[in-house]
């Protein structure tokens, strides 16, 4: 980043639904240059709102996670569907904070991911490895009267890159200690950790995904005690045992031991790799309860196989950060604590250090859309696997010119 990159004041709206499809967060926020830090920014947090999916929308989402289901009439469909359920959850937030619309200078929305294939695919001599997030930006700029910045991660695909994760850029803009070197983890439908070395710069970060979060963990919940679809505060995961045998096989997956750069989702950890389980529950007539608490175990393991393999042997830190909804299950924070205890490493909340876990997400993509509208690149190519810095994002313009 150079000097070009030192902001103004705005307000801003970041839109986030993650690969758990529980629902849409989104959060206002007023960014402004931070007084201590060059480069840095200041976030303050206006107002947040997660506004959950019914189960027709969930339902319709979920029919498109196979990719032999997903048709063109069912995608482009859900594409402006979501455009419309954003822009209501948009307009919703600006008005609890006594904002009006005018004021906002523009909304970034990540999507939902239906679609993510980073690995290199060579076809007619071009790599297409792809990745797709719906929800249309010109539906919500024009339904809102605010720009908007969508469908981040195709640039940094366009440049080699495997278009995820993104968030480390803005965890570098907003939390880089000039002392400490920090990890932060992020437990969503899948899991991805941010190394922050004390006082670093772009070129020195590193992030990926873990593995899976809550997903697989959700998946079996939603099969084995419907209506249920995540398991509350980690209650049956703590009423269970972990099947050594179960626990083994999984973390055989291949996902695990691939080098840098990585990310993953529900093409590997989705429904397929539910199913496969159950079948395995069946066959040895393991209780469901304990299934449970394997999969919370396995991701508690990923996380902490993934610092001893990729970030022990660079790098020395005290402290994990947890944000997104896993920190809210019990059993897989006592078993992260447990697992991290050996290496001196704490374990603590986005709360804990006066954070926000859920508006995480969507705040960093108000963050995005500032450096995009401002035509700043704001990918870190380390972290993806990009051959350069590029601006991230497509801008919807309002049918009213402001
Ligand atoms: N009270 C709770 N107890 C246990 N688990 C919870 C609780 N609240 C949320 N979760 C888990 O967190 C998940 C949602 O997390 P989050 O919103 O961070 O994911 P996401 O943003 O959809 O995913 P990603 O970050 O991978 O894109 C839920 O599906 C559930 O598994
Ligand atoms: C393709 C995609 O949607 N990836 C998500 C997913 O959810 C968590 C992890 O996998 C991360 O790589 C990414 O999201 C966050 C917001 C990111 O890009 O940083």
């Amino acid at each position: 980043m150079n000097k070009s990159s030192k902001v103004d004041a705005a307000y801003l709206v970041g839109l986030m639904s993650g690969t758990s499809v529980d629902g849409i967060d989104a959060a206002v926020v007023k960014l402004s240059p931070s007084a201590e830090r060059e480069h840095g920014v200041e976030i303050e947090l206006l107002a947040f709102e997660n506004t959950p999916f019914d189960a027709q929308v969930r339902s319709s989402i979920f029919e498109l996670f196979d990719p032999a289901n997903a048709t063109i009439d069912k995608v482009g469909a859900m594409n402006m569907w979501l455009g419309e359920l954003y822009a209501q959850a948009t307009l919703s937030v600006i008005g609890k904070c006594g904002l009006s619309a005018s004021q906002i200078f523009a909304i970034g929305s990540h999507g939902q991911t239906i679609y993510h294939a980073p690995e290199e695919k060579v076809k007619g001599g071009f790599n297409l490895h792809c990745t797709v997030q719906i929800g249309d930006g010109a539906v919500i700029a024009n339904r809102t009267g605010i720009p908007c910045v969508s469908d981040f991660r195709v640039a940094d695909m366009a440049a080699g890159g495997q278009g995820a994760p993104l968030v480390p850029f803005t965890e570098y803009l907003l939390f880089t200690d000039p002392e400490k070197t920090l990890l932060m983890q992020n437990i969503g439908g899948i899991g991805n950790v941010t190394v922050l070395p004390a006082n670093a710069s772009p070129e020195q970060i590193f992030a990926f995904d873990t593995g899976p979060g809550n997903m697989i963990i959700d998946g079996l919940v939603s099969q084995l005690f419907a209506p249920m679809s995540m398991d509350a505060g980690g209650a049956i995961a703590a009423g269970g045992q972990v099947i050594d045998e179960l626990l083994a096989w999984m973390q055989q997956d291949e996902y695990y031991t691939i080098p840098l750069p990585k990310s993953t989702g529900r093409e590997r950890f989705g429904q397929q790799y539910v199913a496969l389980i159950i079948e395995l529950m069946k066959a040895n007539e393991w209780k469901a309860e304990d299934v449970i608490a394997t999969a919370t175990h396995l991701t508690a393991w990923s996380i902490v196989d993934s610092y001893e393999r990729y970030i022990k042997p660079q790098h020395q830190a005290g402290q994990l950060l947890i944000g997104g909804g896993g920190s809210y299950n019990k059993t897989l924070m006592r078993d992260l604590q447990q697992l991290f205890a050996p290496h001196q490493v704490q374990v603590l909340t986005q709360e804990d250090i006066g954070g926000n876990s859920d508006a995480k997400e969507a705040i960093a993509f108000a963050l995005l859309a500032y450096y995009t509208m401002n035509r700043l690149p704001n990918n870190i190519p380390r972290v993806t696997g990009a051959s350069r810095p590029v601006i991230m994002g497509k801008v919807s313009y309002p049918y009213l010119v402001r």
